[in-house]
């Protein structure tokens, strides 16, 4: 089949804090013009409206009656991911440190999920040349039937290097501690914990350089549409 009237393809990248799962899914999207959805975005900003509108993070049934309320839109352009809520743009504030600490209470609100994940499922089958959407559940719950599904690891200390170069500053042992206890936290959750799906492929991005992350997808998305 030509490459315009292809069938659109779904790629589904997991993987903890930091392996690099935001970087190689914008590349890989921008290459074979896919859209791009980050849904920890999402949750961030779910969280800002929770602290913004002093909803006590902490108090899951609080969250819960509340989980409906903000209006969360994402945009799906790879060179321009966009994020709103209420109408506000909401990139900047979604990374601070507050909302940083506190996100991860806020994702394991059943409530809250099953809104998001409805948000998600629907911007993937709306995409008309496919989607790479990148998570923590989107290969084991959100798009089960992705047609590529990517598990992406690196050890702590590569990951929290990585993001300490990112925070200037920011000191690598306390970066490598609040990495990990954030991956504690999602991956003990009970509703849709950071898991990686049994049909998902395991690249171990410790040793390779964003350039070769990004090559070893799109030839897994590349053979997926040949039928390889
Ligand atoms: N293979 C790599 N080698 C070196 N640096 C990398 C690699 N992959 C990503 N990075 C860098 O590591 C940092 C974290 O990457 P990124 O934000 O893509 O990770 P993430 O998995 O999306 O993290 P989070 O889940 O916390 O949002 C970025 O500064 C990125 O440029
Ligand atoms: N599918 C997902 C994606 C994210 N989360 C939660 O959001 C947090 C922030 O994610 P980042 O990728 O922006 O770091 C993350 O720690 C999870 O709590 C999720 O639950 N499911």
């Amino acid at each position: 089949m030509e490459n315009g009237a292809a069938q659109p393809v779904i790629v589904a990248i997991d993987g903890p804090s930091g392996t690099g799962k935001s970087s190689t899914s914008k590349a890989v999207a921008a290459q074979l013009g896919l859209s791009y959805l980050d849904t920890g975005a999402q949750y961030r900003a779910m969280t800002w409206w929770m602290v913004t509108n002093g909803i006590d993070v902490d108090d899951p049934s609080a969250v819960a009656a509340a989980a409906d309320k903000p209006e969360i839109v994402s945009g799906t352009d790879p060179n321009h991911p966009t994020i709103t809520v209420d109408g506000v743009d909401v990139s900047g504030p979604i990374r601070t440190p507050e909302v940083t600490s506190k996100v991860s209470a806020v994702s394991a609100v059943p409530e809250v999920r099953a809104r998001i994940t409805e948000l998600q499922r629907s911007l993937a089958a709306t995409a008309e040349r496919g989607i790479v959407v990148e998570g923590r559940d989107i290969g084991t719950t959100v798009l089960p039937d992705a047609d590529v599904k990517i598990f992406l690891t690196a050890s702590p200390e590569a990951r929290a290097a990585r993001r300490s170069g990112e925070l200037k500053g920011a000191d690598v042992h306390t970066t490598r501690e609040a990495l990990l206890k954030r991956d504690a936290a999602d991956s003990s959750r009970k509703t849709s914990p950071l898991a990686k799906a049994d049909d998902a492929i395991e690249v171990d991005t410790t040793d390779l350089t964003l350039p070769q992350v990004i090559e070893c997808v799109v030839t897994l998305v590349e053979e997926k549409r040949a039928g390889k």
